[in-house]
């Protein structure tokens, strides 16, 4: 029980000071009201007192009076109470919004391997579900807790004068309550946490059956009754669960109370006895009732509460435990000796996914000059996009290191290299934005330099695409969106590319399967134009169509996450290689 007790306010001063910075003036008008909101009760069982003892002392004068005050002391207490419950739901509302950007701006800070990571997931999930209404319920009820006990505290003085030891019956009947409301509040708590990955299961399948962008194929292969299936399978398991253990808990509650009920009216009949034998008076009867029965209400609130605040206190410590994943190091700019070369290098590096065995490449040893033009060849899976997060420092390298003029990676200050490197990924972002967003984006200091985004729009072949908008820049893309224009696999695509040539200042460009979405015209008029402006930079390109990749100064073959060929295009031809069958065998295709 201590220990449960001491879990319980574990997190309760981290949880202040949380809601002390959300808003110092808000937490201190809500404790000061509280504080009135609790003693009030009292004043209200004093007058009644008040105003039975006037009456049976036949004086109708005084007690006309203190009926007046009672409903004077009634009325301010209605207001603390309106005025409660509006305080706690602005202060819940701003901290509700202060967590969910802290989660937010934490997400940020992390690297890309948490996001691929399924326990992160499940974290973040966990974080991000109950950021909107835990931080209310945890202000509400730290302050309920508070208020509670300031009035039990003050009823149990006042009954101190009847009995002490009836006061102390009373407390002790309701600990069993108290055991068990914790105990099932923890058991609530691990059930939802042990069943993280399922109720991510759930959100998924909700999302592939209620999501624009599934729907067409849910519909045409007639996923819908399948998927639903699945959903309400899972669904209905975690609702037997929860509801056996609401069941459970309810049960115990309902048993428990009893005890409490029992002790009250055990004391009410001592009470009773006392005052039929007039010990003590009426109005004192009348008191001590009103203040036995309020205190076990009272009692009963903190119980609550207090069952309340250990679930809060586990959501609490999940949460804090996410905000204090580790993030991406300090950088540390490494004294080195600086190879006096310009370009990429590759040197042995190694990389495995986090927590896979098997490594996604291995040993690559690679040069590439400042101003080379690669293209990286392969079949699906042999390494070629990690390659590029390697290269883009989304991943560190398990082995070896990469070098950029030779200067490692890591010792590059990390906006210094995203300025210098423009990738555009094969799954790029289609933004439920404006074309000026979803163009500008690749620079977003230039967000609002009109010439800029243009110059970006005809380099990427999207000219003909905003051409046809009326709304120009403005227009609002995608279908989330009240009127926002929907587009085409290639339209997407071209966007995507006048995205990455926004960054006019990067001197290394990378492009994973730029094209593949675009007929074979807008792709000849891409590279076309992609050879011209990349003039002394450094591209990387990664594709399967061998237009595009024979045009590049140096083609390096990936075979199972090992470099297996490189050569020019003609070089390799000539030599009887993988890549030369590769291509005749394309070749023959398009024949
Ligand atoms: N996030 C990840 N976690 C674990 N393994 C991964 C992850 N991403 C890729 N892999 C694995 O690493 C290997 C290389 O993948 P990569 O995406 O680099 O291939 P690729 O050559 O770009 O393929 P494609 O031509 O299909 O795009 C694959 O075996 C893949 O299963």
């Amino acid at each position: 029980m201590f220990r449960h007790l001491r879990d319980t306010f574990a997190q309760a001063p981290r949880t202040l000071a949380l809601v002390w910075s959300a808003s110092r003036r808000l937490t201190l008008v809500l404790g000061s009201v509280t504080v009135a909101a609790s003693l009030l009760p009292l004043l209200v069982a004093y007058v009644g007192k008040r105003i039975i003892d006037a009456v049976v002392a036949a004086s109708p004068a005084e007690a006309l009076r203190w009926v007046l005050l009672e409903l004077a002391v009634i009325a301010v207490q209605a207001l603390a109470q309106r005025g409660l419950s509006l305080l706690r739901s602005i202060l819940g509302a701003r901290l509700s919004l202060d967590v969910n950007l802290r989660i937010l701006e934490k997400a940020q800070t992390l690297e890309l391997r948490h996001f691929e990571d399924p326990t992160f997931y499940d974290q973040l999930t966990k974080a991000r579900r109950e950021a909107s209404s835990r931080p209310i319920s945890v202000v509400t009820e730290l302050f309920q807790l508070f208020q509670n006990t300031l009035t039990l505290a003050g009823y149990a003085v006042l009954l101190l004068q009847f009995s002490g030891l009836a006061v102390l019956g009373l407390l002790i009947a309701t600990v069993p309550a108290t055991v068990a409301e914790m105990r099932f509040s923890g058991l609530a708590f691990r059930l939802r946490n042990w069943r993280a990955p399922e109720g991510r299961k759930l959100n998924y399948l909700e999302h592939v059956l209620a999501n624009d962008g599934h729907a067409k194929e849910v519909q045409l292969f007639g996923l819908g009754p399948l998927f639903l299936s699945r959903y309400r399978q899972l669904g209905e398991t975690l609702y037997r669960e929860d509801t056996a253990l609401a069941r459970r808990r309810a049960g115990w509650a309902y048993v428990l109370s009893l005890l409490g009920t029992g002790a009250f009216y055990a004391c009410y009949a001592i009470l009773a006895l006392s005052a039929a034998k007039g010990a003590i008076t009426l109005g004192e009867l009348t008191l001590y009732v009103v203040a036995f029965r309020q205190g076990q209400q009272a009692f009963q609130s903190i119980l609550t509460a207090v069952g309340g605040m250990y679930e809060d206190n586990l959501y609490m410590s999940n949460l804090f435990q996410f905000l204090a994943i580790p993030t991406r190091r300090a950088e540390s700019p490494k004294s080195l000796q600086a190879r006096a070369e310009l370009g990429i290098r590759f040197d042995d590096v190694g990389f495995r996914y986090p927590g896979q065995e098997r490594f996604a490449l291995r040993h690559i040893d690679l040069f590439i000059p400042a101003g080379q033009s690669l293209a990286l060849v392969g079949e699906n899976g042999a390494g070629k996009t990690t390659f590029i997060k390697l290269l883009s420092r989304l991943y560190e390298p398990t082995e070896g290191r990469i070098l950029l003029d030779g200067k490692p990676l890591d010792a590059w200050e990390p906006g210094a290299l995203r300025n210098r490197i423009g990738v555009i990924f094969q799954d790029f972002n289609r933004y439920q934005l404006t074309v000026r967003e979803n163009v500008g984006m690749g620079s977003v200091d230039h967000l609002r330099e009109d010439l800029r985004i243009e110059r970006a729009i005809e380099r990427g072949g999207a000219s003909d695409v905003i051409s046809a908008f009326e709304g120009g820049l403005e227009t609002q893309l995608g279908r989330w969106f009240h009127s926002g224009a929907e587009l085409s696999g290639g339209q997407w695509q071209k966007l995507a590319l006048a995205r990455a040539f926004m960054r006019e200042e990067a001197d290394i460009l990378i492009l994973d399967e730029p094209t593949a979405a675009l007929d074979a015209r807008a792709e000849a008029a891409v590279f076309e134009r992609f050879r011209a402006l990349a003039e002394g930079r450094t591209t990387i390109v990664i594709s399967h169509r061998f237009p595009t990749v024979r045009a590049a100064d140096r083609i390096v073959v990936i075979e199972d996450g090992r470099i297996v060929e490189q050569g020019s295009h003609d070089e390799l031809v000539a030599a009887d290689t993988r890549y030369a069958r590769l291509f005749e065998l394309q070749a023959s295709g398009y024949r």
